[in-house]
């Protein structure tokens, strides 16, 4: 298996989280949070804090590591390994990207039948900000096979 490193990034403000609808490629017409891969030389909060730059316009001021999940699909040979921050302040305003149109969403109203569908099951420790490890396998995009989360102390 090869492993490809990813970040997501969560913007929460007291209420309501910031999620982008994504416009094209991978995970197009879903809401997720923003994030992409890695370039060379770069770390992983580095990666987290340009994707999001680059995907809403938002600086990010304070953000902490919270998740991290390995996805699998069945069938394929490269495993992506997602790093997840939760970013709790931030300069800027959301704004219309190539890649995602962003959009609030009260944390009572998030649109879980249109995102991936792990989120459903780790978004309420990220908003609880609990630390988590995750693996999930995907049958084709919207199917989990077998998945195991759990709490961890460190991350
Ligand atoms: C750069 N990306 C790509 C992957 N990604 C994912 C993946 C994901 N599930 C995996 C079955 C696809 N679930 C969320 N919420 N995000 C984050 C951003």
């Amino acid at each position: 298996f090869t492993t490809k490193l990813l970040t997501l990034a969560l913007v929460v403000q007291p209420g309501r989280v910031l999620l982008g609808m994504k416009k094209r490629g991978f995970g197009a017409g879903k809401w997720n949070g923003f994030g992409g891969k890695l370039q060379r030389g770069e770390t992983i909060e580095q990666a987290a804090k340009r994707e999001l730059l680059e995907e809403s316009g938002l600086v990010v001021d304070s953000m902490e590591k919270l998740g991290n999940i390995k996805f699998e699909f069945v069938g394929e040979t490269e495993i992506l390994d997602v790093h997840i921050f939760r970013v709790d302040s931030f300069e800027g305003q959301p704004t219309e990207s190539d890649e995602m149109r962003p959009q609030w969403f009260d944390l009572d109203k998030i649109p879980f039948g249109q995102m991936w569908a792990d989120d459903i099951l780790w978004f309420p420790m990220m908003l609880q900000r609990k630390k988590f490890l995750g693996y999930f396998k995907f049958q084709g995009h919207d199917l989990i096979v077998e998945h195991k989360l759990e709490e961890v102390k460190e991350l």
